[in-house]
């Protein structure tokens, strides 16, 4: 099966190098001129890892028209650039083709899901299926070849395995799933989460603040999961609490990094003016925000990260603010 990886970023980079590790046939189309000639030239992609040898067989092109004739269209591009690529890419797909999402978060003005974008762009006689490849996965550490497990999720279960049987290696195990709103969902949310655990660790606090914020956090992921038909398992699993744990732990995350510069200056002031990163989480939080108040679905972990991003309030405040609502019941 050929595959074209669509983004020389990090994330399609890294699971570029899956493929070739697999011995697949795998071309990275980028925009980047600079990011292309990198890993043709020099089996690197020093933007994003330094010096990382990869894996030399791996190849990119900046030729758009590299998709003809692909098996499976891999779109590692941020959840903004979802649909326009999914236009561009449809006037050159020739035959039904498998799309891999791998991208967390919602379309920004539609508040579609990924695969809910995708289905919308492509025609249907070039869609075989959308599988997301959705998980907790930082690039950083897939591309040094690090162990990891993350899910091939779709409503065709065969194309599920396709990709499941493509990607998994003796680093890479993917598991395969149906709930597409649960997991989508679930991976889109806990980016909030993530810049809410750093804006926590900048302002000081420890261990007992991010537990209880991973903890009360996954509860709002299942609130507004479920009230969107997925499945509260879903949420006990590698889209769920897997990636929550791997986003709000770890230095890896843009999100958590974002966060944490927040909490530390007490400000957003700084990270608007200056952060040129893919932060998804900021996006979503917006989304969230609307979408939980046109539903009634309590969600305060990630309306105090809203406040904070786009209202000025101080993420101190914020923090004490959700220490002292009314008492409840944990469940
Ligand atoms: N990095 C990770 O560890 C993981 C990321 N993800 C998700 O994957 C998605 C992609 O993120 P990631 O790879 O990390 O992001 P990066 O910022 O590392 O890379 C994004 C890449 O997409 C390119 N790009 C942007 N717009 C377009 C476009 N219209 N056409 C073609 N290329 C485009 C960028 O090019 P340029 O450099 O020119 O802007 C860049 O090469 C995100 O939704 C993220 O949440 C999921 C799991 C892990
Ligand atoms: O989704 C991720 C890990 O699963 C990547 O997290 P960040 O986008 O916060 O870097």
């Amino acid at each position: 099966m050929r595959t074209v990886v669509i983004g020389s970023g990090s994330w399609g980079t890294a699971l570029a190098q899956v493929l070739q590790d697999n011995h697949q046939e795998v071309l990275v189309y980028g925009v980047a001129e600079a990011e292309v000639n990198d890993i043709n030239e020099n089996h690197k992609n020093s933007k994003y890892f330094g010096d990382v040898e990869l894996n030399p067989e791996l190849k990119a092109t900046t030729d758009i028209q590299c998709i003809k004739g692909a098996d499976i269209v891999l779109l590692a591009v941020p959840t903004i650039a979802i649909d326009p690529i999914c236009h561009q890419i449809n006037d050159i797909l020739d035959k039904k083709t498998i799309i891999i999402n791998v991208s967390k978060g919602f379309h920004p003005e539609t508040n579609e899901r990924m695969s809910e974008v995708i289905r919308r762009c492509i025609d249907e006689d070039k869609l075989s299926s959308v599988v997301s490849l959705i998980g907790p996965s930082h690039a950083e550490e897939v591309v040094i070849r690090l162990l990891t497990t993350i899910d091939a999720i779709s409503l065709n279960n065969e194309d599920a395995v396709t990709v499941q049987n493509l990607f998994s290696n003796q680093y890479l195990r993917i598991y395969t799933g149906n709930d597409e709103i649960g997991s989508e969902l679930g991976v889109a949310i806990k980016n909030v989460m993530a810049i809410a655990s750093g804006i926590l660790s900048g302002l000081g606090y420890q261990d007992n603040t991010r537990a209880a914020l991973i903890t009360r956090g996954l509860q709002e992921m299942i609130r507004y999961g479920v009230h969107f038909g997925g499945q509260q398992k879903t949420f006990m699993g590698l889209t769920g609490i897997g990636d929550l744990i791997v986003t709000c732990t770890s230095v890896h995350s843009r999100n958590f990094e974002a966060g944490y510069q927040i909490g530390k200056e007490n400000s957003v002031e700084n990270f608007f003016k200056n952060n040129t990163k893919t932060v998804e989480g900021v996006r979503t939080a917006k989304i969230v925000h609307r979408v939980a108040k046109e539903n009634g679905i309590d969600m305060p972990i990630c309306e105090e990260v809203y406040q904070i991003l786009f209202n000025g309030k101080l993420p101190s405040e914020c923090a004490q603010d959700l220490m002292i609502r009314d008492l409840k019941k944990e469940f």
